[in-house]
């Protein structure tokens, strides 16, 4: 009978386009890619279900039509991802068919998941893939994307790619080995972060960026950490010229699984034997609890003594230099997900911070239009929009201020709206114009003003979603 640690695990690969491309010729890393694949068919023939999200369409266009920089103009660039997402797949395609592995391109923009019968759709053909052994390889469908509809990047499409399939594993395979205090190509001395329990709390410099063919630097990563371990998946920031490396990291942290019991990490299987080439000793008991604790580089076997119910006592072999973001113990559920992050916001209604915690407490209510200060922008009902709070109080004081009324006061309170903190998002069941005129009334109130009442509610409780850090 297989332990429960051999259950096949979901796993999302990331890679950036300075893993497939040359930063200067924009030419393939074809041994590289080679290696990747060698690696994800190991995995493959290991049981566990795997998809591809790669960047580079655009280098590889450059590379195919002999421009030597990305030029500025949108259509411009839509046409060269156009040619280099051909080129793209097909290198993959070649590369995998070597080893009789078939693949699947599946190209993305945010409006293709902003249904969310059309989010399913992606997700189940995602699932149908799998099931059939197939590696989906994923892209922003760049050609097509425009700002309004961009998911930006692609650390963020991976993020919800791993979302939409419940996956075990999210690995942001990229230039550096993992998350430092500062940039390392900046800084030498910068010291490596081996494991993050609370995103919000890191105290690191991003802002810097890295290759000149990558888009999004540390900064989207991170938001792709937080994104993945609010839906429960343990994410990773690892080195891709090493793709071996995400075995190794992957039998280390079920071996550590084992060793946690029932503890903080994602991989949801239990009672997993040692991996054979796993010595024991290292729970990783420390590192959680340092949480953002940079490690000196010399710094990455935990050096505490097993306790003495785990009897082996090798020394650990350290695993590959990684930063491992803990997932949430409460992930957000799928629909709830999906709200968050799938949706494009189409404007903001303000709520006060009576609305705030009664949206968010345990046994958590509607929003209902007596908690709304204000709203913003042009939105229709069962569209997305953002929840911001804003104390009512800071905002008639500021108001009561003001001299001369008019101009000055709508400045004072834009002002103060502006400062609101957005805790999440909504989906509403009235329009803006409607949200303006019953804004801070009754439910009772709604009939007489708009003429009918299709909700007691500005959103239903399952139509409110919010970050982790907010519940
Ligand atoms: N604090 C940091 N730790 C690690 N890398 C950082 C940090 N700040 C900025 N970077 C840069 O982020 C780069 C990775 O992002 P990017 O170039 O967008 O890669 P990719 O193409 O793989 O998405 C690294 O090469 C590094 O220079
Ligand atoms: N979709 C674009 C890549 C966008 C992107 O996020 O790039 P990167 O930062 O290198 O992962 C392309 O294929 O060229």
């Amino acid at each position: 009978m297989k332990h429960k640690d051999q259950r096949p695990l979901t796993i999302v690969i990331k890679l950036g386009t300075s893993s497939i491309c040359d930063e200067v010729t924009h030419e393939p890393g074809i041994a590289n890619m080679s290696l990747i694949v060698e690696t994800v068919v190991k995995l493959r023939r290991e049981g566990h279900r795997v998809i591809i999200v790669s960047s580079a369409a655009i280098a590889m266009g450059l590379k195919r039509l002999d421009i030597p920089k990305r030029p500025k103009h949108l259509a411009t660039v839509q046409a060269i991802a156009a040619v280099g997402q051909c080129r793209l797949i097909a290198l993959w395609d070649e590369l995998f068919r070597q080893l009789n592995q078939p693949v699947a391109q599946i190209l993305l923009t945010r409006n293709d998941i902003a249904d969310r019968a059309q989010y399913l759709n992606a997700a189940n053909t995602l699932l149908e893939l799998l099931h059939m052994g197939v590696i989906p390889i994923v892209n922003e469908n760049d050609t097509l994307s425009v700002m309004e509809i961009k998911f930006g990047d692609n650390d963020t499409l991976s993020a919800i790619t791993a979302g939409m399939v419940n996956a075990d594993y999210l690995f942001l395979m990229t230039d550096v080995d993992g998350l430092y205090t500062e940039n390392p190509r900046n800084n030498p001395d910068a010291l490596p972060i081996e494991v993050v329990k609370d995103i919000s709390q890191l105290t690191v410099d991003v802002s810097t960026g890295g290759s000149s063919v990558g888009t999004g630097g540390m900064v989207t990563k991170l938001v792709a950490a937080e994104l993945a371990t609010s839906a429960g998946i343990t994410t990773i920031i690892t080195k891709s010229s090493v793709p071996g490396n995400i075995r190794g990291i992957i039998k280390y942290l079920r071996y550590l699984k084992g060793q946690e019991g029932e503890r903080n990490t994602s991989d949801k299987s239990i009672n997993p034997t040692v991996p054979s080439d796993l010595s024991v000793s290292d729970p990783d008991i420390r590192l959680s609890a340092r949480s953002i604790t940079p490690l000196a580089p010399t710094d990455s076997v935990a050096r505490d003594s097993p306790s003495p119910s785990r009897t082996p006592c090798r020394t650990p072999s350290p695993p590959p230099r990684h930063t491992r973001f803990l997932p949430q113990s409460h992930p957000m559920r799928d629909r709830l997900f999906w709200i968050l992050h799938g949706l494009k916001s189409h404007g903001a209604v303000y709520i006060d911070t009576g609305a705030y915690k009664a949206i968010t407490r345990a046994n958590r209510a509607g929003l209902l239009p007596a908690g709304v200060v204000d709203v913003k922008g042009t939105f229709s009902a069962s569209e997305a929009v953002s929840l911001v709070v804003i104390d009512r109080k800071t905002l008639a004081n500021a108001e009561k201020d003001v001299q001369g009324g008019g101009d000055a006061n709508k400045a004072v309170r834009a002002a103060i709206l502006e400062e609101g903190e957005v805790v999440g998002k909504a989906i509403v069941n009235y329009s803006s114009v409607e949200i303006a005129r019953i804004m801070g009334l009754k439910s009772s109130e709604i009939e007489s003003l708009l003429g009918y009442s299709d909700s007691e509610y500005i959103a239903h409780r399952d139509n409110l979603a919010f970050a982790p850090k907010h519940l």
